[in-house]
């Protein structure tokens, strides 16, 4: 079952950092060779590895008008009004993102500025191999169209011919999505980046992925943007006594249920917790559907933590970083300061990690594997360039022209010294 940790032995096995990039070499080394292929050969070989890893073997791989209209037509009501819902929340909260270009020196003689642009044309990733994902098309698409995103085209794969789920159809009109291709993997990313006969290249790819997925984006990065290297999903519980074992373990195996190598932790400084806990885990494994996974990640590299108090709950999750964290303690939102590193926030008993899934308003794209020290979740930015402006006029100009000058030849680049004098000759 489960790993029982303490904080030293927690510290050793999930904070310390790796010399290695954490990519298994033999992915990498298939990832850079699909990414050649795709990158030569274009549609032809993103056909020949969509047949090879995903059984599928159309030559049409862009989804057309009459399977979109066939596939919404499948979708039941009551999950389109969920969808509308949960995207109405998204735009809600993502829509106070949105930062107008603004001005930030006028004077009578210059002015300085910073112009937000948007990204031309963009690419989202929707992972489709152990499940289906209409709400990552809603995190990532609804930004992305509140910073004025002119072209979205998202990819995904369809195993063995099938057609595309209906659901993701919907999730992608109501996100405003405007091409859907029927790749997944390495190749879709490659088709994204480099472009192919039929795949107009994107500028930024964004959204989750498996390993492949998350290489060849590493790989493809500098020829085109990306938003993370997203990895398995991740939560770190924080629960003193008082806390109920039943919804920690529910919302433990939620995250596992994700993946093999998802990473799921608790965080107490409370004894019976950790027992009463184990044991939720293992009554409510055995009804999980995605028992097979969960199971996998629970006993894999994910534990159970007994701290000495609250306070080093904190300092452990701090050092980890996770991409979610839960705090379900006394008073949740007066912790809010103890937090250094986290991808996104669940305070109290009841705003499990599920709800920011799929409806809370909040981004699921989410750092994780420790980069939420040094990153953020998806957002509107992840969608916008900062262009900045200068405006001076003559007189402006010759006050500053001594301290350039002398700034010129401090670092022996007279040219530049030269291109500011010519203009008082
Ligand atoms: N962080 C987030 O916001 C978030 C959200 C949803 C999902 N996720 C994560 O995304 C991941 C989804 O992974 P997935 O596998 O279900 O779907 P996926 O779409 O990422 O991967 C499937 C693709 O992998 C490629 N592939 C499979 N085996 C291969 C091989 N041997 N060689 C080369 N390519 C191969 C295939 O082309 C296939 O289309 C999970 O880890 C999940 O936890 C993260
Ligand atoms: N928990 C995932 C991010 O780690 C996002 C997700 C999508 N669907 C359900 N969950
Ligand atoms: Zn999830």
């Amino acid at each position: 079952m489960v790993k029982k940790l303490t904080s030293t032995q927690f510290l050793e096995q999930f904070c310390t950092r790796k010399a290695d990039s954490g990519f298994d070499p033999e992915v990498l080394q298939s990832v850079s060779a699909i990414l050649k292929d795709v990158q030569l050969e274009g549609d032809q070989a993103v056909q020949k590895y969509t047949e090879r890893f995903d059984g599928t073997t159309t030559d049409n791989l862009i989804v057309s008008e009459v399977e979109i209209q066939e596939a919404k037509n499948k979708v039941a009501p009551e999950t389109l009004t969920a969808l509308k819902e949960a995207a109405a929340n998204i735009c809600a909260f993502h829509e106070k993102q949105v930062t107008p270009s603004r001005i930030m020196a006028a004077e009578e003689r210059k002015q300085l500025g910073q112009l937000v642009l948007p990204m031309e044309r963009i690419g989202i990733y929707v992972p489709g191999g152990k499940a289906v994902y209409p709400s990552t098309i809603l995190m990532n698409a609804i930004p992305a169209r509140l910073a004025g995103v002119k072209e979205i085209i998202m990819v995904t794969p369809v195993k063995d011919n099938e057609a595309i789920a209906p659901v993701l159809v919907a999730a992608a009109e109501i996100a405003g999505v405007d091409k859907i291709y029927k790749i997944g993997g390495a190749q879709a990313i490659g088709a994204l980046a480099y472009g192919t006969e039929t795949i107009t290249p994107v500028d930024k790819i964004v959204g989750p992925g498996n390993a492949f997925v998350a290489a060849a984006k590493m790989l493809v990065f500098g020829q085109v943007g990306i938003d993370m290297i997203a990895g398995p999903s991740e939560v770190a519980i924080i629960a003193d006594n008082a806390a109920d074992p039943a919804f920690i373990a529910a919302d433990l195996l939620a995250q596992a249920e994700h993946d093999e190598n998802a990473r799921v932790i608790l965080l107490t400084d409370s004894e019976v917790l950790i027992q009463l806990v184990e044991k939720e885990l293992e009554s409510q494994l055995e009804k999980l559907p995605r028992k097979a996974i969960a199971s996998v990640a629970i006993n894999g590299d994910s534990a159970l933590v007994l701290t000495d108090s609250v306070a080093e709950s904190f300092e452990l999750s701090n050092a980890f970083a996770p991409e979610h964290l839960e705090i379900q303690t006394a008073d949740p939102l007066s912790t809010l300061g103890k937090i250094k590193h986290a991808g996104s926030v669940f305070l109290g008993s009841y705003a499990p990690t599920a709800l920011g899934d799929y409806y809370g308003g909040t981004n699921h794209v989410l750092p994780t594997n420790g980069t939420a020290r040094f990153s953020s979740g998806l957002s509107v930015d992840d969608f916008i360039k900062k262009t900045t402006y200068t405006y001076y006029d003559k007189e402006a100009l010759q006050q500053g022209r001594m301290a350039i000058t002398q700034l010129t030849e401090e670092e022996q680049l007279t040219g530049h010294g030269d291109s500011i004098n010519i203009r008082f000759k």
